[in-house]
């Protein structure tokens, strides 16, 4: 399909993610993945009663100035007598007939007593079974992002291990024919934008390949490869004009369907991609600021799918703290912002629009999104921003 809409652009990516797989992982690098399974509660937590403070387990409430005898140990009915506190740390399971702890500072020791100086409550200082999660009850759902305190709850439970979505597998190919060159006309920086990109999304990068210069055998060589090792090839540049070679020609020499050949956006109107079996090649823009958004919008969503996430990015509105004239060109225009609170949710429209410069990317942590009716951006104007 020729130059098609970006939501077409994004649904076509999106038919083409094979389902995520899953892999076991330790519970310490689980941080930021995506649970692949139900886990349910097989018993309480805590499990037992438990005292919540340092003190002493009593099974009779006593007023102020009361006394207890300290037991060194319980009795063979594991029970407390009426006039006995067993001294507990805080987490140690109490006696059944323990009515409340008692905290170290709210009474004296005296020889082998104790004496109460403020009246405890019934129950007080006692963690009840199921008080923090009960029995039956689910503890982590298939697609839950794993934060710190769920795997904490998992380790709770007793797991050392938690089964989470694979990572996307991704593949980087520059194709501008003069980064090759023994002496670079171009310098590639955009497979460090990628690469790190693809990590921030978490992905995993594959291999890094400089493909401007290699002939049509040995890219197919390079894509037969790939499509082993990995499960997206996202490639920049020569998405315009075929410097080196005629890349449709290749593309069906290979085997390849393309999905898509220009899209409605800019930066990045040149963007394209193909399917070789079940490879996802993705062509993005050499302009580096055009190629993080072509990242943003079209690889995004794929290395999201294939981790059991929404491939949607967060979306909001925002004030524009900026004038930004412009005119439209009849397509959807991204450009990067910087969003911040000030009383309420502001955006920076950030130097270095240029889909050439690197300057914008920076510091910005969302695009602009601007409608392509959109004449011209005025400061104080409320628009849609995507967070990235
Ligand atoms: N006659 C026309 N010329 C151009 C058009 C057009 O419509 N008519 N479109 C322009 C637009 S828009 C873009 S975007 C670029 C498309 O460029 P390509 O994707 O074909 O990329 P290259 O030609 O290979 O490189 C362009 C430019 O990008 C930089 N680049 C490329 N690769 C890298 C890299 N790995 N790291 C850093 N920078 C890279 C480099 O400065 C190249 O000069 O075409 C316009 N031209
Ligand atoms: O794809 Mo180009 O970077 O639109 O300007």
């Amino acid at each position: 399909m020729l130059n098609i809409s970006l939501k077409e652009a994004r649904e076509l990516i999106c038919k083409n993610v094979r389902a995520g797989e899953p892999e076991k992982i330790s519970l310490y690098k689980a941080l930021g993945r995506i649970a692949f399974r139900d886990v349910y509660a097989e018993k309480d937590l805590p499990s037992i009663r438990q005292a919540a403070q340092d003190g002493f387990a009593v099974a009779e409430i006593k007023k102020e100035g009361g006394f207890y005898q300290i037991a060194s140990q319980l009795g063979s009915t594991g029970a407390l007598a009426k006039d006995e506190a067993l001294p507990v740390e805080t987490g140690q399971k109490v006696p059944e007939n323990a009515l409340a702890v008692i905290p170290r500072e709210d009474v004296d020791i005296e020889g082998g007593f104790i004496k109460v100086k403020k009246e405890p409550q019934r129950n007080n200082f006692l963690k009840m079974p199921g008080e923090d999660f009960k029995k039956g009850e689910r503890l982590i759902k298939k697609g839950d992002l794993l934060n710190p305190g769920r795997i904490s709850l998992l380790a709770a439970y007793g797991y050392k291990e938690v089964e989470v979505y694979k990572k996307p597998r991704a593949g980087i190919i520059t194709l501008n024919p003069y980064i090759s060159s023994p002496s670079p006309a171009v310098i590639d920086s955009n497979s460090y934008l990628l690469a790190a990109l693809v990590e921030k999304e978490g992905g995993e990068v594959v291999r890094i390949e400089h493909a401007g210069n290699k002939s049509p055998a040995e890219l197919m060589d390079l894509i037969s490869n790939l499509k082993i090792e990995a499960d997206i090839v996202i490639a920049t540049g020569a998405t315009f004009g075929g410097k080196n070679r005629d890349l449709a020609s290749f593309i069906k020499d290979t085997g390849g369907k393309i999905l898509f050949s220009g899209v409605k956006m800019q930066p990045g109107g040149h963007n394209g991609a193909v399917i070789f079996d079940d490879l996802l090649f993705l062509s993005l823009s050499g302009n580096p600021a055009a190629c993080a958004v072509g990242f943003h919008l079209l690889a995004s969503p794929f290395l999201r799918l294939y981790q059991g996430k929404s491939p949607h990015l967060t979306r909001i509105k925002a004030r524009v703290d900026d004038d930004f004239p412009f005119s439209a060109r009849g397509s959807y225009r991204f450009l990067r912002g910087h969003f911040y609170f000030a009383g309420e949710v502001r955006v920076r429209i950030l130097p270095g629009q240029k889909p050439g410069m690197i300057r914008s990317l920076l510091d910005y942590n969302c695009l602009l999104e601007i409608s392509p009716e959109t004449e011209t951006i005025r400061a104080g104007m409320e628009v849609d921003v995507i967070l990235v």
